[in-house]
């Protein structure tokens, strides 16, 4: 399902997480507002969409590579904003518009890893949408180390349904 062109990361503008509303940015993996997260920025590229994460040494498997589930985390999150850029953009508006960015849950994440990834490498995840519904998106992911294909992810997406709010842990969510 190829998306409209749009400014690609040497044109930087807002990433999908900046334009998240304030109650749905608190994902550990991409929420702005968790200071503890790993802050995932997702930016549209052409046809596609494409993060950069350097992993920190505590992100190790074993030492010189990176833990399974931090390349799960970056594959979701990425995928997730995919899917509401998608959506977003699907209902008529553009990264920018006053309107903030829909939220989408993970229905299903599936992973493959095809060879170790290693640390200290800064890795790209980029995505695409390969499905598209009125509620639901499937993106398929692929994350590099440099230009080395490390893993690659399948995702669905759902639209958080209105009645979606934020549990009662949310009222504990500011530290301090
Ligand atoms: C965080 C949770 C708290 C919520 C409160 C705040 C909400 C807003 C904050 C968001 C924050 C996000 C954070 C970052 C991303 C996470 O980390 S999300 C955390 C992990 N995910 C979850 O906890 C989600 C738990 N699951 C659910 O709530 C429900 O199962 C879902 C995903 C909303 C779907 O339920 P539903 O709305 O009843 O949807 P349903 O009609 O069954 O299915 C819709 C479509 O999805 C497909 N689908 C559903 N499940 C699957 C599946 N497992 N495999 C394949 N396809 C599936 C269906 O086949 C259907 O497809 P179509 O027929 O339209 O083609």
């Amino acid at each position: 399902m190829p998306m409209e062109p749009d400014a690609g990361p040497a044109h930087r503008g807002p990433a999908v997480q900046d334009r998240y509303p304030d109650d749905f940015a608190w994902c550990y993996g991409c929420g702005r507002h968790n200071p503890a997260g790993l802050h995932l920025k997702t930016y549209p590229d052409g046809d596609e969409t494409v993060t950069v994460f350097e992993p920190r040494p505590e992100h190790m498997a074993v030492p010189g590579f990176v833990y399974g589930g931090l390349i799960a985390s970056l594959i979701d999150c990425h995928s997730m904003a995919t899917a509401s850029l998608a959506l977003y953009r699907r209902d008529g508006h553009r990264l920018g518009d006053p309107e903030p960015v829909p939220r989408c849950v993970t229905a299903s994440l599936k992973v493959d890893y095809l060879r170790p990834t290693p640390l200290g490498v800064p890795l790209t995840v980029r995505g695409r949408v390969v499905e598209l519904g009125q509620r639901k998106a499937v993106v398929e992911s692929e994350l590099y180390a440099g230009e080395t294909l490390c893993a690659r992810g399948q995702v669905v997406a759902v639209l958080a349904p209105p009645a979606m709010t934020p549990g009662p842990a949310g009222a504990e969510r500011r530290p301090g």
